[in-house]
């Protein structure tokens, strides 16, 4: 099976109601979709996300990555020589992770789909049911506490509550939401760089005292303060989780060095794929930290591997925060992976298993 060429797609998704953090407000899924095309007529199939105030990359950027610089080196390898492959994608540039993501995604879901396994079995197997939680975007109190009863409603029992605006009102935010739910569901927040050190110190510690429990705090401080992470993480009972300051394997072996944090985020976005992914989870392993498996505004092509990252890997992922289909109007994809509220389960079509996919706007060929 040698690869081709590659088709790039735009893909929009609306969101059921916009997606509000300390970072942005977007209101659709709008993603460069990837598919490799093969000699035996096999297509791979991968997507980037354009998260400009996380990677840096824009759509524009990512479709000249792969279309200038990854695709042509990797066009006429041979699908059975992944690790080559996997090497020309990340030496042919610096970052570009969400770009690198979307072509990995694709190759593997190819690699999967030549020895006719459903991925996360490539990956080394596991149980293909896992449990997400959804993000409760940052807004008015009282919008929030409806949006996460309404969550509850729908089955969830793991919030992600997006914070890092006001830090006055956030602590109100918290406590309204807590004692609305109390005993139905787990509270996590992600303030998304929006405080500074000794006010998440301040914050965490004022919720702490309120009697409110959280699971985790996510990245309370700015991406590159990894100071700052280790002074919050020093100070606070609550476990702290990186995730803006952590893309790859060289940033997490800084950030665990330093006990700059208590739980690592992986993002195959951030990553620049599924290999990192899997490298991030095993350092976090030999430093005794467990992982979360996030997303960004993402539809169930690039999540879609995300989940059998985390099926692969339960045993050092623990925490599950891939709610993008769940945010977005519709799935656009026949087949995959089945993505049901709360539940994700893998089904077992080789590789991603992914059929066709709804709406998407051709690029290039
Ligand atoms: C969608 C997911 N629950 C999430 O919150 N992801 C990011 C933000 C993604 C974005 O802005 O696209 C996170 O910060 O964890
Ligand atoms: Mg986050």
């Amino acid at each position: 099976m040698k690869i081709e060429r590659i088709e790039l797609g735009l893909l929009r998704v609306p969101l059921k109601t916009p997606f509000k953090t300390a970072l942005r407000t977007i209101d659709a899924v709008e993603d460069v979709v990837v598919r490799v095309h093969t000699d035996t007529g096999h297509i791979g199939h991968g997507e980037a996300a354009p998260t400009a105030v996380i990677t840096g990359e824009t759509r524009g950027s990512i479709i000249a990555a792969i279309d200038q610089v990854i695709g042509p080196r990797i066009t006429g390898m041979e699908v059975a020589d992944l690790n080559r492959i996997l090497q020309v994608i990340h030496t042919s540039a610096e970052r570009n992770t969400s770009a690198k993501a979307a072509v990995e995604i694709a190759v593997y879901d190819l690699w999967a789909q030549l020895y006719g396994a459903p991925l996360y079995r490539m990956l080394g197997g596991g149980d293909p049911v896992i449990t997400t939680d959804i993000t409760i975007s940052v807004d008015y109190i009282d919008k929030m506490v409806a949006d996460s009863l309404a969550a509850i409603d729908r089955g969830f029992e793991s919030l992600k509550i997006k914070v890092g605006k006001e830090i006055g009102v956030d602590i109100e935010r918290v406590k309204a939401i807590y004692a609305a739910v109390e005993g139905r569901a787990r509270l996590r927040l992600d303030a998304n760089q929006g405080w500074n050190a000794k006010q998440a110190v301040w914050a965490i510690r004022a919720l702490e005292d309120a009697g409110v429990e959280l699971e985790l705090v996510e990245q309370p401080v700015r991406a590159r303060d990894i100071e700052g992470m280790r002074y919050v993480t020093e100070r606070v009972h609550t476990p702290i989780m990186a995730d803006e300051s952590v893309f790859g394997p060289a940033e997490v072996i800084d950030l665990l060095r330093m006990r700059a944090a208590d739980i690592v985020n992986i993002k195959l976005m951030k990553t620049g794929g599924i290999s990192n992914a899997i490298r991030v989870a095993d350092i976090a392993a030999l430093h005794g930290v467990e992982c979360m498996i996030g997303c960004m505004i993402e539809s169930s092509i690039s999540v879609a591997a995300a989940v059998h990252v985390a099926v692969a890997k339960a045993d050092i992922i623990r925490k599950v925060d891939l709610d993008g289909p769940s945010l977005a109007q519709y799935d656009p994809v026949d087949g995959g992976v089945t993505f049901n509220e709360s539940e994700i389960s893998i089904g077992d079509a080789p590789g991603l298993g992914i059929r066709e996919i709804r709406g998407l706007q051709p690029l290039t060929a």
